[in-house]
């Protein structure tokens, strides 16, 4: 059997307020593949995501996921933190006190993993939103994270970036081992993944084949092929 490095057990939350959000949510996403997460606004994909990476607490439930876990959030500018492109990688490397050879080692791999090797000494300012988004991608890379989480990553580029990304995701997840779930709205990224899930109302209504959800999709959308 597969194993899974995302693994979702009757998960129930409910904001302070009462509102509850999931009232039973079950999932697993196999371990080296990349996954999406599809749904409506307001759905509930981006509490999934805060609750799979553990920024927010389930009311009940299990959740289990392969450590350490990457966030990409869907605007990079909330999450860059450090001047330049370097020292943005390298930051996310204080907590494990790592000699100053091994970072500079870790930060390199990480950037030539997203191609912007050459961009180390570049200031953020300067980035396109795409390449901002690879830096942050970058920092969960030299953290060595198992699992990347991305919410809406592309939301904010344009065409040719979002689809530069979400290639450059697939071919992290191939060539790294890392497993990927992505929440999107944009059924031509759907493309790129191994699975989907959709989601209604805090319910899974349905996962499996990305095809096969694309096609379920248009037709409510009222899309041709
Ligand atoms: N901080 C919060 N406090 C209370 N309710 C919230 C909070 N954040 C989101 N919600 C509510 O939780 C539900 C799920 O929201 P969520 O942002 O997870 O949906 P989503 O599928 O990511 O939507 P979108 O596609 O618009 O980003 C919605 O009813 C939303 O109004």
């Amino acid at each position: 059997m597969t194993e899974s490095a995302i693994k979702v057990r009757d998960l129930c939350f409910s904001w302070p307020k009462g509102e509850s959000v999931f009232k039973s949510c079950s999932l697993d996403v196999p371990k080296g593949q990349f996954w999406m997460l599809l749904g409506t606004n307001g759905s509930g994909k981006s509490t999934l995501l805060r609750l799979l990476a553990g920024l927010l607490t389930p009311s009940s439930g299990e959740v289990q996921i392969s450590q350490p876990v990457g966030f990409v959030f869907q605007n990079p500018d909330h999450q860059l933190v450090m001047p330049t492109v370097g020292a943005d990688v390298a930051f996310g490397l204080v907590a494990e006190n790592l000699p100053q050879r091994q970072v500079r080692q870790r930060v390199e791999e990480a950037l030539a993993a997203v191609n912007l090797w050459s961009l180390q000494r570049r200031p953020i300012y300067a980035l396109s939103g795409g390449q901002k988004q690879r830096v942050a991608i970058a920092g969960a890379i030299a953290r060595r994270c198992e699992v990347l989480l991305l919410d809406e990553p592309t939301a904010l580029l344009d065409p040719d970036s979002q689809l530069d990304l979400v290639k450059q995701v697939q071919r992290l997840v191939k060539s790294q081992g890392i497993t990927a779930l992505w929440v999107t709205h944009r059924l031509d990224e759907l493309n790129y993944c191994d699975g989907a899930f959709l989601l209604e109302k805090g319910q899974l209504v349905d996962r499996g084949d990305p095809d096969r959800l694309k096609q379920r999709l248009m037709q409510v959308e009222g899309i041709s092929s």
